[in-house]
This record gives structure tokens, C-alpha cells and sequence, in this order.
């Protein structure tokens, strides 16, 4: 899988308070990315400056490719957003409204706006008015209308806001169908654990803007498990795990690594021909919503709030 967002320390200060900090993730082509943390962790400060609507202090951010500050126009042509609810004209039906936001790019044809109808699966209703549509309808249509322009990124902040279980169910159906058919790098964000283990591959929790962990879902996780290998040479062995495509990061004074069982000698074995002292190897077993709970403290936000 090929990193389509890339965040290299990213760092925001403003007014000298430090907003986010030393940020790093990546979120691949054809995965829902999750990006949780408490109010007030940096979710939108960090959203708003991968969609250049706000600057960062320090750090890269490198779109398809694309860094951010040396070519701004071309790595965001690439990214479709709504960081706040999305503008809809409530009294045109939801063809009208795709019809509206394709004179504002070139070449949108048709065909691509019936694409995009199909897409988010609201073919049967497009030629309604927007009024009559229900919130997960009216998050679909703000969806379509961030697919015109071929974007390789979908960033949404909150999408759940105000939505009902069944609203959420679906909005999750689309995206992942949008992210596994299509293969966009899908970016949403939330307060919500139970939310965020419905819509995404993987999470990365955030807080204090900091990221303090990322772990895939579910699924997944009965087969892979998060290991921790202490070692002496961290990014060495970071790399060598990384360029084999795992799914690793810097944990403490080792790494956390997701593996199978039976890729435990494979690794061991590798970090020994490069000269890497292993000084332990062990499965971190803690479930998604242990990690979310221990690193909000308990507070403010739980699993089902
Ligand atoms: N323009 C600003 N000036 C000063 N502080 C700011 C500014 N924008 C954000 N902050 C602060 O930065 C921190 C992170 O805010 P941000 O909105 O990114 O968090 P969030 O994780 O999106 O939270 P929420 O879920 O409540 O939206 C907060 O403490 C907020 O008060």
C-alpha cells in the first residue's frame, strides 16, 4: 500500500501555546484512517492544515507525493474535504446541487457526476430535493460532491456528528466501499471509539496533540497483534520493518510492530544478520478501547458517550 497523506512532525504553535506536536502518521491508499482523541486534542487544528487552510509551524505534509508548502495547488487538487457540515442548497434537488459545484471545476462531465451519485449509493434519490433528505443522505451528497474533482484523499472532520446508529452504519458502508473500490486515502475524525471502530481499518489516537498510539481494527486484529521488541538500533529496525511493509512505530525504547506468529523468527532472524541486539519480544495485548481509556485518564470521553 502506497502512503497517500503523509504527516512529517508536523508542529503548530499559536500564540506560543504548542497545539500540536512533532505529529507524525501516514494513511495509505484504500484504508479508513481514524483520527480520535478528546475535545480540544487537535484533530481540527491537524485537518485544517493538511487541507491548507491553515499553516504549519514546523513539519512537512506531503500529499500523493506532493509536498504541501513547495507546490500548494497541486497536492490540493488532490484532496477532497468537509471540515465544517457540508453547503448544501437545501431548496435544489441533490443532482442540482452536484450540477452547481461542477461549474466550479473544469472538465466535470456527466458521466462523472453520475459517477459520483453512484458511488455514495443515492441514485434513487438525486432527483429530490435536498430538504427531504435525511443527515447521513445529506453526509453522502457533501461526499459526492468532494469526489468531482478525482481527489486521491477524503478528509472529514466529525462525519457522524448528529447522525443515528443507522445514519452511521451507512456513512460507514460508503466510505469503506470508497476506500477498498476505489482506493482513496480515507481521513475522519471523532471523539467517538465505538464510532470510529465501526468506520475505520486503523485508528490513531491523538491527544494533547500528540499521537499516542495507532492500531488497526477489529478484524484485523485476530490476525495480527502489536508486538513490543526492545532493541538497541530503533530505527534501523524500524526501517527494515517498514520497507518490508509492517505496520510499525517507536514504542518506548523499542517498537510496536503488528505481526502474525508466525513472522516472529522471520523478524528476529532479520534484525540479527544486521547486527540488532534483541533485548525482549513480547505481545502487548491491550484491547483499542484499554489504550483509549488509559490515555484520556477515564475522562471526558468513553466508548459509548
Ligand atoms: N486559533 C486558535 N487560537 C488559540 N488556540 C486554538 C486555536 N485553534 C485551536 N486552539 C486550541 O487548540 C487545541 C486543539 O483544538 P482543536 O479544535 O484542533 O481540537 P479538536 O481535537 O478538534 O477538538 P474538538 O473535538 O473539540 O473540535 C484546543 O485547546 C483549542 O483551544
Amino acid at each position: 500500500m502506497k502512503p497517500i497523506i503523509e504527516l512529517r512532525n508536523v508542529s503548530k504553535k499559536i500564540r506560543n501555546k504548542q497545539i500540536i506536536d512533532n505529529l507524525s502518521f501516514k494513511v495509505m491508499a484504500g484504508e479508513v484512517l481514524g483520527f480520535l482523541g478528546p475535545n480540544g486534542a487537535g484533530k481540527t487544528t491537524t485537518i485544517r492544515m493538511i487541507t491548507g487552510l491553515m499553516k504549519v509551524s514546523s513539519g512537512e505534509i506531503i500529499i500523493n507525493g506532493t509536498n504541501l508548502k513547495q507546490d500548494f495547488e497541486k497536492a490540493i487538487s488532490q484532496i477532497g474535504a468537509i471540515v465544517e457540515n457540508p453547503e448544501l442548497y437545501k431548496f435544489l434537488t441533490g443532482y442540482e446541487n452536484l450540477m452547481q459545484a461542477a461549474r466550479l471545476y473544469k472538465g466535470v462531465t456527466k458521466e462523472k457526476i453520475n459517477q459520483v451519485v453512484e458511488m455514495v449509493g443515492l441514485k434513487d434519490h438525486i432527483h429530490n430535493k435536498v430538504k427531504t433528505y435525511s443527515l447521513g443522505m445529506r453526509q453522502r451528497l457533501g461526499i459526492a460532491l468532494c469526489l468531482l474533482h478525482d481527489p486521491k484523499v477524503l478528509i472529514l472532520d466529525e462525519p457522524t456528528n448528529g447522525l443515528d446508529p443507522a445514519g452511521i452504519k451507512e456513512i460507514r458502508h460508503y466510505l469503506r466501499k470508497l476506500a477498498h473500490e476505489n482506493n482513496l486515502a480515507i481521513l475522519v475524525s471523532s471523539h467517538l471509539l465505538s464510532e470510529m471502530e465501526m468506520m475505520c481499518d486503523r485508528i490513531a489516537i491523538i491527544q494533547n496533540g500528540k499521537l499516542v498510539n495507532i492500531q488497526r481494527v477489529k478484524e484485523e486484529e485476530v490476525k495480527t497483534r502489536p508486538y513490543f521488541i526492545q532493541v538497541d538500533k530503533i530505527t534501523s529496525a524500524l526501517n527494515i520493518l517498514q520497507d518490508a511493509g509492517y505496520e510499525a512505530n517507536p514504542h518506548e525504547h523499542g517498537i510496536e510492530v503488528y505481526l502474525e506468529k508466525k513472522q516472529v523468527p522471520e523478524i528476529i532472524q532479520q534484525f540479527v544478520q544486521q547486527n540488532i541486539l534483541i533485548y525482549e519480544v513480547k505481545v502487548i495485548s491491550k484491547s483499542l478501547e484499554d489504550r483509549f481509556l488509559e490515555i484520556t485518564n477515564d475522562k471526558a470521553v468513553t466508548s459509548h458517550a
